[in-house]
């Protein structure tokens, strides 16, 4: 690290450059899932911070990509959906997945996008609802939602009759009535990176009568999110963001096993029927988590999802949360004693127990401030309108990563407002 700056002693601590660069040094020494990293493929000139959009590549990734392509497919073709295992994929990868968010195996199949899922299980949660209590009509939706959930919340209420409620996670308790069906909320918020309480919401629901899907595309795989104590019915997670299952890789579906053989899903396709191969004319929908599936699974990304799960294997979900915490306070620390006073207003809340795993803050001109990043070689994004976002995938980020970034965004802050360094 370069230069010294004036420091500004708010806890007792050194909070120079050289000091915020010791101390990130010693958190990286002992980091108990330091050795993680070793099993990504990155770029040791790149500060990454954007797994939360798109996870880095698992070193275990390209070989067995390679295996699938040449062998299961180049020599197994048609039979490689029977011996290399692929027809039953969907399953098996969810089984993969259920323990970093808290389900029992048979509850997750693994397919098609985040955005199919939301509506899938959006339209199945209000049937199973109306099923139940044809009083409860309503959708509540968190009105701060990645525009995706919206806008197929708004697709799922056309096609039911369902009355879309938009409504803060902040105020859901006071809305939920006899009338409400369906609680559709984020776990992490995608712009501020606020994280509610899953368990408080979800109990607060069930109380009412409601059901709860939940969108998990920015905790699964950054902390612990606990489906089945908490007792959610429905949920939705992304597979390229924490999972590191590559662009495009698909998105998993978890249904409760109390809730799954009353879903009717408006998707239903050929291979979530009860018997694909007997071809009947008639729609029978099969068994548990296997009828939120559709059609073909889409084995190249999933099985390079599935590879890149191997990562996973004795990784503490609390030690994750505890880095993902630790990243992510040391980042705002870094930014509170580098940044000029006043150039940016932290969205992400600075409580350990409310914010997920990426930090986001509001400065002025923030695509063009994210451009200067890049091209220094420290990738974040931008959301419109001018908000920086960075996030902390805790598997492969570094404390000396979250400190360049501070650094490099705290130097491009002051050139802004036209102060150099001291
Ligand atoms: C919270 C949330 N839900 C849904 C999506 C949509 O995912 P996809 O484009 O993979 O359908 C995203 C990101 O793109 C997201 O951040
Ligand atoms: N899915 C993405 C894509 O195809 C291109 C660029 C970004 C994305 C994203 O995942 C956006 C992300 N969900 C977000 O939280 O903003």
């Amino acid at each position: 690290m370069r230069h010294v700056v004036p420091q500004r002693v708010a806890d007792g601590r050194d909070t120079s450059v050289a000091g915020l660069a010791a101390r990130a040094a010693a958190a990286d020494t002992a980091d108990p899932l330091a050795h993680l990293r070793d099993q990504f493929d990155l770029d040791e000139e790149l500060v990454y911070l954007d797994g939360n959009s798109l996870g880095a590549l698992p070193t275990s990734v390209p070989s067995r990509l390679r295996e699938v392509v040449e062998q299961e497919w180049g020599r197994g073709l048609i039979r490689s959906w029977r011996d290399a295992g692929w027809w039953d994929a969907p399953e098996r990868v969810g089984d993969r997945i259920a323990p970093l968010v808290g389900a029992a195996p048979g509850q997750i199949v693994v397919g098609d996008s985040t955005s199919i899922n939301v509506f899938r299980l959006t339209v199945a949660g209000l049937r199973a609802a109306v099923g139940r209590d044809p009083r409860r009509t309503e959708l509540l939706v968190d009105g701060t939602t990645f525009p995706t959930d919206g806008y197929l919340a708004e697709s799922a209420a056309r096609l039911t009759g369902a009355t879309l409620v938009p409504c803060h996670p902040s105020e859901l308790v006071d809305r939920l009535d006899d009338r409400t069906g369906l609680v559709l909320l984020n776990h992490v918020d995608y712009r501020t990176g606020e994280l509610w309480d899953l368990p408080a919401l979800t109990a607060a629901a069930r109380g009412a009568g409601a059901l709860t899907l939940w969108d998990l595309s920015h905790s699964a795989g950054a902390l612990p999110v606990g489906l089945d104590r908490a007792e959610v019915d429905l949920a939705v997670g992304c597979g390229y963001k924490y999972l590191n299952g590559g662009p495009g890789a698909p998105a998993f579906c978890y249904a409760s096993s109390d809730l799954q053989d009353r879903l009717d899903q408006p998707l239903a396709g050929w291979c979530s029927h009860a018997d694909p191969f007997g071809m009947e004319p008639e729609y029978r929908a099969a068994k548990g988590a296997t009828r939120l599936r559709t059609g073909t699974p889409e084995i190249l990304s999933l099985l390079s999802l599935d590879a890149a799960l191997d990562v996973w294997a004795d990784v503490d979900l609390a030690e994750v949360r505890r880095k993902s915490l630790a990243l992510t306070d040391f980042f705002v620390s870094c930014l509170d004693a580098l940044a000029p006073p006043g150039s940016f207003r932290l969205l992400t809340p600075r409580e350990d127990g409310r914010r997920g795993s990426q930090v986001a803050l509001e400065c002025d001109d923030a695509r063009a401030v994210m451009a200067t990043l890049e091209r220094q070689g420290v990738i974040g994004d931008h959301r419109p309108p001018n908000v920086c976002r960075f996030g902390f995938a805790p598997l492969y980020t570094r404390f000396v990563d979250a400190l360049t970034a501070a650094d490099a965004l705290s130097t491009c802050l002051r050139a802004r407002v036209g102060i150099g360094r001291a």
